[in-house]
């Protein structure tokens, strides 16, 4: 496989005119990760990478020496989400994008410690985005709106795959949208949807607003993975 060559605008590059497929290394044979790597490598809009501090998050997760590895693998570009508490999230930041990380996405909740942690990952050269743990109400991410490139909402409980998706999820897209609009950066920042994301919750994800969804089981566990994309962007975009 290729190496990739880091460049700015990766977010700005990215189809709008589709849904995205983020795929999440989570949930990929951890025993088996580069054949799980080349098998996705041609169907991957961005690679999804949890990183969990076991505080912030009921369990641990994934390294910087992960994420170099995985750089040296792909060609695409590779999004971290930081569920760490606020006092590391700066320094969880600088060292992702040290690894090799393109897109950086904090958590709202770390508040200005996480609004410093965005502004350190553009000043490093890489974009950020935030994320929104499913009880927080959605105007918590407000602040971050001017600032990021990606804003992304947990549809289940924070650091633990497998759930259901909430009922709460597709009004809270909405929402999202909404305080994106009254940003005036609509088109400037991506709507992702993570957790849930089955068969049955996509294309309402999709009809919320979503624009891009982190594909766990649903990709990793298809045998057809070519057929399961296919149909992923062949979902009607949002009215
Ligand atoms: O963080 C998450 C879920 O919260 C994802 O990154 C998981 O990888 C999703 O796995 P599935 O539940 O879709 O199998």
């Amino acid at each position: 496989m290729t190496s990739k060559s880091l460049s700015g605008g990766t977010i700005a590059a990215l189809p709008r005119h589709r849904l995205l497929g983020e795929f999440s290394l989570w949930s990929a044979d951890l025993a088996n990760m580069e054949r799980d790597l080349h098998r996705i490598e041609p169907y991957v809009d961005l690679h999804h990478i949890d990183v969990a501090d076991a505080r912030f998050t009921p369990g641990f997760l994934f390294f910087p020496d992960f994420v170099a590895r995985i750089a040296k693998l792909t060609a695409k570009p590779i999004h971290v989400h930081l569920m760490v508490e606020a006092e590391i999230v700066e320094e969880q930041t600088r060292q992702f994008i040290e690894a090799g990380a393109d897109l950086v996405s904090v958590h709202a909740e770390n508040g200005e410690a996480g609004l410093r942690a965005v502004a350190l990952a553009k000043e490093l050269g890489a974009e950020a985005g935030v994320v929104l743990r499913l009880e927080t109400p959605v105007a918590k991410a407000e602040p971050f709106l001017t600032e990021v490139a990606f804003f992304t909402l947990l549809g289940t409980s924070i650091g633990v795959k497998g759930q259901s998706l909430s009922d709460k999820a597709c009004d809270r897209l909405r929402e999202a949208r909404s305080l994106m609009k009254r940003a005036g950066r609509e088109k400037d920042i991506v709507l992702a949807a993570d957790g849930g994301i089955r068969e049955q919750t996509v294309p309402l994800l999709r009809a919320a607003g979503a624009e891009t969804v982190v594909l766990g089981s649903l990709a990793f566990g298809d045998m057809d993975l070519p057929g399961r994309i296919a149909w992923l962007h062949a979902l009607e975009i949002r009215p």
